[in-house]
């Protein structure tokens, strides 16, 4: 049997699947935790990924491995290899003025027609920003910068500091893929080029894509990561193992889906995102909708919300209850939570685009202040906040069949009962599984067979639209 692996380091942990190249069939799985923050040193995502590796069997008996990963983050590396700093995460909004200044500096339309996305603090060139302004020293430093799959993989084969790995640090060697290289605001998945000019504005310093040579006006640049396409890869590991080019991690979970015109695909982990896999790269220069690439070759609007899962996480600690507690108080309510709202930005907001805004709850009465109604109206105002997001997503013109419903908090009998109510469309809740590592075994079969196989992924029949308008009507009233 020919094995392959596929991995997601996402936010609050690294998960890796073993599969059979033949059929997809599951054959081992490994994870590891993830600490807590919105800035992290690189080398734990290093150590949890060679935790779960060998708790997944090990790579010895793999064929193939690829890895994909949360998006944005900002890993920044001197010449000689080392991590400059913490990794500031998708979801560190202190970036939020730089992403003002680039706007203000570029304007929004000029940022959606270069390079599909317009700044939120999010997005990596705005993390460079700061870094400039804020940390000039450190800016001063950086000889290449990388996601944080581009970094994980660049380690998987060998690369690092001279005292840490075998191959040391050739940071021309340095990968991405499409579907990250999208998420930082300086490579365009239309034009399907790195928009040097766009990163130089950030850093304030030139940049060249690895590989590139640099003449004597450039020989100071920046080196980013080669972009590679689906199904190339990216090198092997010391041990000979095929590694393939990686991915966003939403970008990973559309094509462990299979996700197809039709679907729309709402994920519930640390941040919340809806996206669709489209033929035509979408632009919107409202910056709501962000036109990422897919990893298949297309394209991958989507929203993201940063206030997703540890929005349960958070009420079901404040009402001493576990997960299935939270389900069961939220589904001895009625819907619409007798009338008590909550606006979930605990973390600010990226959509809508908020990121100094704090969470409120509306409509308390004496009546309605009980554990089931505040269980209700986390997950209501959680998934409101995710349905304005699929709103977006249709008017940049996605049309959808279904929902698939995906991530941590997807597991949810409440969530996915409460999804039915606030989505007017069909809600599938494919099987449990790790969408993304799978996307990442895709990929390492794709690089090697030459073809992207057709495992196919079970699916349940879809929930009964059970649509109560009112729900949507009393959030948009307290959000507003
Ligand atoms: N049954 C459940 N109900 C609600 N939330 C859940 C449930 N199971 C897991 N979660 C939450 O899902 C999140 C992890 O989901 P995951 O998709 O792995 O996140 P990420 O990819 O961002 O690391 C955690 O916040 C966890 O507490
Ligand atoms: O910022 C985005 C997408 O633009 C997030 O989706 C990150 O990619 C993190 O993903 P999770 O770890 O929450 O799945």
């Amino acid at each position: 049997m020919t094995l392959v692996a596929g991995v997601d380091s996402s936010t609050q942990s690294c998960k890796v699947v073993v599969r059979d190249l033949e059929t997809g069939a599951l054959v081992r799985s490994g994870r590891a935790a993830h600490p807590e923050g919105t800035e992290v040193d690189p080398a734990v995502w290093w150590e949890a990924l060679r935790t779960a590796l060998e708790a997944a069997g090990g790579l010895a008996d793999v064929a193939a491995v690829s890895i994909a990963g949360q998006q944005h983050g900002m890993v920044v590396l001197d010449a000689e290899g080392r991590v400059i700093r913490d990794a500031l995460l998708w979801n560190d909004t202190r970036s939020a003025a730089a992403a003002r200044d680039l706007i203000a500096e570029v304007g929004a339309d000029a940022y959606a027609a270069r390079v599909g996305v317009v700044p939120v603090a999010s997005f990596t060139a705005t993390k460079l920003r700061w870094l400039r302004d804020a940390e000039p020293a450190n800016a001063g430093r950086v000889a290449a910068v990388a996601l944080p799959h581009d970094w994980l993989t660049w380690r998987l084969r060998g690369y690092g500091p001279a005292d840490e790995s075998p191959l040391g640090p050739d940071l021309e060697a340095l990968t991405t893929d499409r579907s990250d290289a999208s998420g930082t605001a300086y490579w365009g998945a239309a034009s399907g080029t790195y928009d040097l000019d766009l990163f130089e504005r950030a850093l304030g310093r030139p940049g060249r894509e690895a590989g590139a040579s640099g003449d004597a006006t450039t020989s100071d640049a920046v080196v980013l990561p080669r972009v590679l396409g689906p199904g190339e890869s990216a090198g092997r590991t010391p041990e000979g193992v095929l590694v393939g080019p990686g991915a966003g991690d939403n970008a990973g979970a559309a094509l462990g889906l299979g996700a197809a015109e039709g679907d729309v695909v709402v994920s519930i982990g640390t941040s919340g995102t809806v996206f669709a896999v489209t033929d035509a790269p979408v632009a919107d220069p409202s910056g709501t909708v962000a036109g990422f690439a897919d990893a298949s070759g297309v394209s991958l609007p989507l929203i993201a919300t940063l206030n997703a899962a540890r929005v349960l996480d958070a009420i079901a600690r404040l009402l001493g209850v576990d997960h299935d507690g939270l389900s069961s108080l939220a589904l001895s309510a009625e819907p619409g939570a007798g009338g008590v709202v909550l606006v979930p930005y605990f973390e600010g907001e990226r959509t809508p685009n908020l990121p100094d805004a704090k969470a409120s709850i509306h409509g308390l009465t004496l009546a309605s202040t009980v554990p089931a109604n505040l269980a209700r109206a986390a997950i209501e105002g959680m998934l409101c906040g995710l349905a304005d997001g699929l709103d977006a997503v249709r008017a940049v013109g996605v049309r959808e069949r279904r929902i698939l419903l995906i991530g941590g908090a997807a597991q949810n009998p409440a969530v996915a009962a409460v999804a039915a109510q606030v989505f007017d469309a069909a809600v599938v809740v494919p099987a449990p599984g790790e969408y993304v590592a799978d996307g990442g075994a895709v990929q390492a079969a794709w690089a090697l067979t030459g073809t992207r196989p057709s495992w196919t992924v079970e699916a349940a029949p879809p929930l009964p639209v059970d649509t109560r308008p009112e729900i949507r009507a009393q959030y948009a009233a307290a959000r507003a």
